[in-house]
């Protein structure tokens, strides 16, 4: 489970580029369930995912990973239960490593006080077959370096790098957006996949309306660096991209307009 409890985040505090990029966040995600996250740009998605892993200190609030109160933690103490992809496929993995070394070490992770990163055949079948679920022939390709693949092989890799940790969370800031659409909907696909497979608690952030809606059980928007909406259960069931837009105008008292092409036209 994570938890937010009036989470903030404020840059540059006191300088004259001061920017409040989160405005007290309350959310609570249960242990195994998967909400995208959607907002325009600058809403403060990324910086919402970053300030969980650890990456971005709150200037007030409190992050809980179950009961265990991480806000103090520095990236390094929530690597354990936290895995991410990015959307940089090289962002994720080492180019000078093979592809059996970089899964190696996400492996290694989940082996801790063993001598788990030395590549053995017991380890090689297991990526062999993790990575033939992708239809892409990786399975073949174990010994070439990272940086030889193409940006959707290398996050396809990213992704099952996840599966191999021991973590218990997922965030993924828009792990598509970089991709052609065959291989976005590969990617997504074998998301899913893992994410049911390891009940993971998952954070997707995507600028598709039509993506969020389609992925996880609940859908959170962001603005400002504020929750404007928060739809699961058979309200978001019956929801499409144009409620989606009629909601944000709704919350926008000041009636100001999505203007955010990106986010529109990724519908
Ligand atoms: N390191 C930083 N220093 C100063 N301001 C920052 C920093 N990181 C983010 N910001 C600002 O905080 C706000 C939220 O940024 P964030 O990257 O979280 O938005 P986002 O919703 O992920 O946007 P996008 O969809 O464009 O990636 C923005 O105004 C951004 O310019």
């Amino acid at each position: 489970m994570i938890s937010c409890k009036d989470l903030h985040v404020t840059f540059n505090r006191g300088l004259p580029t001061e920017k409040l990029a989160l405005r007290g966040i309350d959310l609570t995600i249960p242990q195994g369930e998967f909400v995208t996250v959607i907002g325009s740009n600058g809403a403060g998605k990324s910086t919402l995912l970053n300030t969980i892993a650890g990456d971005i200190k709150s200037t007030k609030g409190q992050i809980l990973f179950g009961d265990r109160d991480v806000t103090k933690l520095p990236a390094t103490g929530r690597t354990a239960d936290i895995a991410r992809v990015f959307q940089d496929p090289l962002a994720g993995t080492c180019g000078d490593l093979t592809v059996e070394e970089n899964m190696a070490l996400a492996y290694g992770r989940g082996q801790r006080g063993r001598l788990s990163s030395a590549l053995n055949s017991k380890m090689r079948n297991v990526f062999r077959e993790q990575l033939s679920r992708l239809n892409l022939g990786l399975e073949n390709r174990l010994e070439s370096e990272m940086g030889l693949l193409s940006g959707g092989q290398r996050q396809s890799v990213s992704l099952l790098m996840s599966a191999l940790q021991p973590s218990s969370i997922l965030l993924l800031d828009e792990h598509t957006a970089a991709l052609d659409p065959k291989t976005a909907a590969l990617i997504l696909d074998i998301t899913s996949q893992i994410i049911a497979e390891k009940q993971l608690t998952v954070m997707m952030v995507t600028h598709s309306m039509r993506q969020a809606l389609d992925h996880g059980s609940r859908t959170i928007m962001l603005h400002e660096g504020k929750i404007i909406f928060d739809l699961s259960g058979e309200e978001r069931a019956g929801y499409e991209v144009k409620d989606l837009l009629n909601l944000f105008a709704q919350a926008r008292t000041d009636g100001e307009e999505l203007d955010d092409d990106k986010l529109l036209l990724g519908a």
